[in-house]
């Protein structure tokens, strides 16, 4: 049996989005290949310690904002310059530090985009991490049908100039004609802000006009055979084997619900943080928590190991 290295990782955003990749340096087993900065946690030593540790050796900074997020097991085979390892990877986000960025081992470093990536290849341990952080960690739903439009197109403009990245449409109450003309209003407003609209309906329709995903409820999720082609597609889901099937059809991502009561669903039997947190554990798939969800609660929900927030009236 292979050894466990438990492994503290660093994942450096800047304000834009960004993120810090290194190249592991000559000398290294999978020397070459991208990576965030970090290393191996001493016995005796925290994780969030090493991170800080692991900082300071590599690059120079020493962080001063952290936040816990996924961990990930991967099982590394013998390869010509590494031996077999299985490793525990305790991921952090790092939002702020102290000191100029050095690369104090000979790597590399690059600043990712990530929507587009331009480096690679990045250790395979990591694919599920850069998918996930393709997504922004909060997700928009629309309520047209509550704010009425005028209103919500205002409110939709003021989050755009703040950073909105991601927005579910979701009137089911609205005819083909008024989704058709607001579907035209949305999609103008969201090119322009290089935000990505998802229609919460069926493949065929989102297509039609003219959006880039397509969000399925959980129903359609369960029927469908394959992912749908040349559109970004989430599906709702409520329990493991929903999350499951959203994960066989490699969707690009999935809103579990309901994570807290909600105005709509007061007395629902929402899951909890801590059943919330266990139905993500394992899965690969970036998931939103959704249902009761404000601002304030993303912090939990990236700690319980979702990639975000998804809110339909807390964000207008
Ligand atoms: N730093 C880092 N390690 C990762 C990532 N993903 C991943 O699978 N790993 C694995 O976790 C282990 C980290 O070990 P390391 O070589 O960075 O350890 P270290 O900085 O303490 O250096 P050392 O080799 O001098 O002990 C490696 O097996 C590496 O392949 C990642 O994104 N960042
Ligand atoms: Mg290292």
């Amino acid at each position: 049996m292979s050894k466990l290295v438990q492994v503290a990782v660093a994942i450096l955003i800047r304000p834009n989005g960004e993120y810090l990749l290194a190249s592991r340096p000559q000398g290294k087993g999978w020397a070459g290949w991208w990576e965030f900065p970090g290393g191996k946690i001493e016995s005796g030593e925290s994780p969030a310690h090493a991170l800080i540790r692991e900082a300071q050796e590599e690059l120079g900074i020493t962080p001063t904002q952290i936040q816990p997020w996924i961990k990930r097991r991967y099982d590394y085979p013998a390869t010509h310059d590494a031996e077999a390892k299985t490793v525990l990877l305790h991921f952090f986000f790092v939002s702020a530090w102290q000191g100029e960025l050095q690369a104090r081992e000979g790597q590399q470093l690059a600043w990712q985009h990530p929507r587009q990536l331009n480096v690679s290849p990045v250790l395979p341990a990591n694919a599920p991490i850069m998918q996930a952080l393709s997504l922004p960690p909060v997700y928009a739903i629309s309520n047209v049908q509550e704010m009425g439009e005028t209103a919500f197109l205002q409110a939709l403009r003021q989050q755009l100039d703040l950073g909105l990245q991601l927005i579910q449409i979701r009137e089911p109450n609205l005819g083909q004609d008024a989704l058709a003309q607001l579907s035209e209003k949305v999609l103008a407003l969201c090119t322009a802000y290089d935000c990505r609209c998802l229609l919460n309906g069926s493949p065929e329709l989102a297509t039609q006009l003219g959006y880039q995903g397509v969000h399925l409820n959980s129903q359609r999720l369960m029927a469908m055979l394959t992912k749908p082609e040349n559109l970004l597609t989430g599906a709702s889901c409520h329990d493991l084997e929903q999350l499951q099937k959203a994960q066989h059809l490699q969707l690009d991502c999935a809103l579990l619900s309901p994570v807290l009561p909600t105005a709509s669903h007061p007395g629902a039997n929402n899951l909890g943080w801590e059943k919330f947190a266990d139905l993500l554990s394992g899965l690969e798939i970036p998931v939103y928590g959704l249902g009761g969800m404000r601002p304030e609660h993303l912090p939990q929900a990236l700690a319980s190991g979702a990639r975000g927030i998804a809110m339909q009236r807390a964000c207008w």
